[in-house]
Formats: C-alpha cells, sequence, structure tokens
C-alpha cells in the first residue's frame, strides 16, 4: 500500500515541478523582453517579475523537484529491482539533465536579477521546449518500460504529435510578430511629426 502512496505523490510532484519550470522560462521571457518597454514601466515590469520567478523557484518549482525526488527513492526503495532494469537507468539519465536544466535555470535567474542575462526571448523560448521533449521521453519510459516502442506506426503518432505542436509553436510566432508590427506602426503614428 504505501507504495502508491509513494506513487501517488510521485506524479503529484512532477505536475508541480514541471508546471514551475515551465511558467518560470515564460516568466524569463517577459522580464527579457520588457527591456523594450520605456521607462518608468520597464523597472516596474522587471521589478514585479523577478519578484515573481524568485517566489514561483522557491514556493513551487524546488519544492516540486524535491517531493519527486524523494518519493522517487521511496519507491526504489520498497521496489529495489527497479534499479537492474534498462529503462530505468535512461530514466536516471533523463532525470540527471531535467536537474542539470532546473539548475541552470536558478542561475538564470540570478543573472536576470543582476541585469547580466544575454539570453534573447527568442533563444529563452527555444530553451523552453526542452523540459517538453524531457517530459515525453520519461513518461514514455515509465509507461513502457523495457518495451520501449520502436515500430513505424508507434513514429507516426509521435510525428503527428510533433507537427500538432510545432503547429501551436509557429501560429503563436506569427501572432505575436503581427502584435509586435502593430505596435510598431500605432507607435510610429502616435510620434509628433518633425518639420
Ligand atoms: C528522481 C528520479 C526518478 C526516479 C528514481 C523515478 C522512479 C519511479 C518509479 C520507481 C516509479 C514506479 C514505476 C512503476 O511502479 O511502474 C515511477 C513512476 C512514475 N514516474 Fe518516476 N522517477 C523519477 C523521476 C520522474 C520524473 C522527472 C518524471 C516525469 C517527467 C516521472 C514520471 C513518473 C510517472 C508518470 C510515473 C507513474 C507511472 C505508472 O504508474 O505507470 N518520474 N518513477
Amino acid at each position: 500500500m504505501a507504495y502508491y502512496w509513494f506513487k501517488a505523490f510521485h506524479i503529484v510532484g512532477v505536475v508541480v515541478w514541471f508546471a514551475g519550470l515551465f511558467y518560470l522560462v515564460r516568466l524569463f521571457i517577459y522580464h527579457v523582453e520588457a527591456n523594450d518597454k520605456p521607462e518608468p514601466a520597464r523597472t516596474i515590469l522587471q521589478e514585479q517579475y523577478g519578484l515573481m520567478e524568485k517566489r514561483l523557484l522557491n514556493i513551487i518549482t524546488t519544492p516540486g523537484m524535491l517531493v519527486t525526488v524523494s518519493m522517487a527513492i521511496a519507491l526504489l526503495v520498497t521496489q529495489p529491482d527497479y534499479l537492474h532494469q534498462g529503462w530505468m537507468h535512461a530514466k536516471l539519465a533523463f532525470v540527471a539533465v531535467l536537474l542539470g536544466y532546473h539548475h541552470y535555470c536558478a542561475r538564470l535567474l540570478k543573472k536576470l536579477q543582476a541585469g547580466t542575462c544575454q539570453w534573447t526571448g527568442q533563444q529563452l523560448r527555444a530553451l523552453n521546449e526542452a523540459p517538453t521533449l524531457l517530459l515525453v521521453l520519461i513518461v514514455m519510459l515509465v509507461i513502457f518500460k523495457n518495451q520501449f516502442p520502436t515500430s513505424a506506426s508507434v513514429w507516426l503518432i509521435v510525428g503527428l504529435v510533433v507537427t500538432m505542436l510545432a503547429t501551436i509553436q509557429l501560429y503563436a510566432r506569427k501572432r505575436r510578430l503581427d502584435r509586435e508590427r502593430q505596435e510598431a506602426a500605432a507607435s510610429l503614428e502616435a510620434a509628433p511629426t518633425q518639420s
């Protein structure tokens, strides 16, 4: 019975951890893009985003990671056989990458607060795709275990899902560019004409 409790809270931890990771980098994007705003909006926005980022990391994301990992350790102590299985080794390797990503986000936060972050909004958007990929891989490993699917039909489904996600991203990008163009045109119109 304890095993089910550990597994339930392992999954709760995973949901909280990923929600935090996704939202954190989204806030980084807004933080960096606030550089384009005129003062005093820039300072006000960046201070607010800085506060939200710190709270999100310390109150949601890191505790989510700690719950996931501590429940995972409890699962492995209860079921140590998993430690000898190939899928678990692969899963642990991806989790190590995810922990590295978490640590890197915490470093980026410090750089943003110090005003020394060199990442552009576009680069951060690309970075924010990394946890999605890790999420898909880890969940597939834990579900399929050693029967990880390799047949053509499965990869067709994976391809369709990836295409769908890419289409959503491209559409969001198009809408963002349209909005930026409209804002630029509006500010040109509002600017006083010089004779
Ligand atoms: C700290 C490293 C981790 C370890 C050692 C670990 C270990 C485990 C173990 C032993 C199980 C039970 C498997 C079973 O009973 O079939 C499990 C379940 C699960 N894990 Fe992890 N896990 C880790 C991190 C993660 C992460 C980062 C994710 C998400 C990206 C994740 C997603 C899941 C899911 C969705 C289940 C439930 C699968 C099911 O019941 O069929 N785990 N994990």
